[in-house]
């Protein structure tokens, strides 16, 4: 794994910025793999600053994102689909059917996952896939104890994982109990991988992450073994790695 090292969070969003703008000017049809969470916004908001400055255009560019919650609908504030609009997709010339996210409110989710997969693989390959740490190690919603060859699902999320999130929401009981997520098999088939990590409360996981065994238990040890992951992490989350 190959660990970029950036001071903040501004620098750590630049970084990323850049490496993503490399795979959409260089491939023809770039196939990106994005995340929701707080991490990715700054990411986000450089790369709508790039194309209001004229350095890029996503015309031609597909997107697929990690998960969603099970029980929000699109216009929900509270869905990763309206995250992602608003955070990124209608500030740039992305075609709307390009950009993919699970549906929160598919009649049957476990096809809804189905389907998903199958796009992803219509896709033949997502080129950069962007991903967060949970701080319980989840990659998506991948929490501790997914299979290793799991593709897109539906999971329970952990109390832990809801507590983490509930500050999104108007209270606990508002956090929906069940997303669906991209497995992590499917994951693990991008062609590149960039982690970003940033803030105290993450240097524990990214120290388990760098350091620690390859187990299910602790979901994004296992891109110690993915050929080309890079992660980005700043002053604060690295304060326990050994590097
Ligand atoms: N499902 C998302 C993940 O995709 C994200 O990476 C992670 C970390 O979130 P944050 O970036 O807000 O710390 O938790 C959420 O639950």
């Amino acid at each position: 794994m190959n660990i970029i090292k950036v001071k903040d969070y501004e620098e750590m969003s630049q970084k990323a910025c850049s490496l993503l703008l490399d795979v959409v000017e260089n491939e023809r049809k770039p196939v990106l793999g994005l995340a929701t969470g707080s991490t990715p916004e700054g990411l986000y908001r450089n790369l709508i600053e790039k194309y209001e400055q004229h350095e890029v255009t996503f015309e031609d560019t597909t997107t697929f994102n990690l998960d969603e919650y099970v029980g929000l609908a699109k216009d929900d504030p509270n869905s990763y689909r309206y995250f992602m609009n608003e955070k990124l997709f209608k500030h740039i010339n992305i075609q709307d059917e390009n950009t993919h996210v699970p549906s929160g409110v598919a009649e049957d989710p476990k096809q809804e996952c189905k389907d998903y997969e199958q796009l992803i693989q219509e896709a033949d390959r997502i080129d950069i896939q962007i991903l967060g740490l949970g701080l319980n190690g989840h990659i998506g919603f991948n929490e501790p104890g997914t299979s290793f060859s799991s593709r897109t699902h539906v999971v329970e999320l952990d109390e832990s994982t809801r507590n983490a999130n509930a500050r999104f929401f108007d209270s606990i009981d508002d956090v929906p109990t069940q997303a669906i997520t991209m497995g992590i098999e499917t994951i693990m088939e991008s062609k590149s991988i960039i982690l970003l990590v940033s803030g105290a409360n993450k240097a524990e996981p990214l120290a388990r992450l760098v350091h620690g065994e390859v187990s299910e238990d602790f979901p994004a040890s296992i891109l110690q073994t993915h050929g080309n992951v890079t992660i980005i992490a700043d002053e604060a989350a690295r304060t326990k790695i050994d590097l």
